[in-house]
């Protein structure tokens, strides 16, 4: 069974122009299979992991997650299916004033009674875990840190270590290395492509770093103006794919300025 097939799936956003950001999106991915979505800003990443997240509901075509249509479901079912998804958004969404060990935690609330929820709060139910998950991205220090103490990058990570807590069988995760020095996004790239094979869930990870998602994923997706531009084994993907792909027309290509002659300097300049 697919985890996630769409036919003719376009979505609009609910504020601005409603213009759709995907258009007509035919895409089936398989359960345990690792994708990279790749593309220009705008080009929709974002809009598609929320969509096969159940955040967002196509105005057309069909969805099916986990082999249910979502937007077909009671909303309780929905809800339940939801839970077997995870979405780790670019800037993961942290309570300033929470402690890293509660934030990780939270990750499991979708499983405890109200009041071990509650209890959490003041005593961590489980913080061995939340130690564990951290420590994976290198951050088991930071356990009893404050969420507003952390840097951007390991705020990210922090996000990412709830992940590891879920138990989804489908890990979405947006941009998760936007804010990572170059060895460790490479590192928490592998870490979340080793916990997904090991659990045989199925992650769909948008990434900006052209280079590593060719590295790290057999299977490309490159998406541009919400339509998908190319979905190809990696070996398939050749250098003029990517550079047709980031084709920026809406950017004048920068000229040098010829260098300034001395007489064009000597005219009101002070030393
Ligand atoms: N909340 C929103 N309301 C209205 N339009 C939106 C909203 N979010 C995104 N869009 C529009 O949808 C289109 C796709 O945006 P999206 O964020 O999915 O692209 P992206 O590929 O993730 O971009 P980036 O790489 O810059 O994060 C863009 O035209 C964007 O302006």
């Amino acid at each position: 069974m697919a985890t996630f097939r769409l036919r003719g799936v376009t979505v609009r956003h609910l504020t601005g122009s409603r213009a759709a950001a995907l258009h007509a999106l035919d895409l089936t991915i398989g359960a345990g299979e690792q994708v990279a979505l790749i593309g220009p800003s705008g080009a929709g990443k974002t809009t598609l992991l929320a969509t096969l997240a159940c955040a967002h509901q196509p105005s057309e075509g069909t969805l099916e997650i986990l082999g249910k249509e979502p937007w077909h479901l009671p909303h309780a079912a929905r809800h339940r299916l939801r839970a077997r998804l995870f979405l780790a958004p670019q800037t993961p969404p942290l309570p300033a004033r929470q402690r890293v060990v509660t934030a990780v935690l939270a990750a499991r609330l979708p499983h405890w009674t109200l009041w071990q929820a509650l209890t959490s709060l003041v005593r961590p139910q489980d913080p061995d875990a939340a130690h564990a998950a951290l420590s994976r991205f290198s951050l088991g220090d930071k356990l009893y840190a404050r969420v507003d103490r952390l840097s951007g990058g390991e705020r990210q990570r922090c996000g990412l270590a709830r992940l590891l807590l879920s138990d989804a069988e489908a890990l979405l995760v947006d941009e998760p290395i936007s804010a990572l020095d170059p060895a460790l996004a490479r590192h928490t790239l592998a870490t979340l492509r080793q916990e997904a094979a090991q659990r045989n869930a199925t992650l769909v990870c948008s990434l900006h770093q052209v280079d590593l998602a060719r590295e790290q994923f057999a299977r490309l997706v490159g998406l541009r103006d919400g339509r998908i531009v190319f979905d190809a084994p990696r070996e398939q993907v050749t250098d003029t794919m990517i550079a047709d792909l980031y084709a920026n027309e809406n950017v004048e290509p920068h000229v040098a300025p010829p260098h300034d002659t001395p007489a064009q300097i000597a005219v009101g300049a002070c030393f």
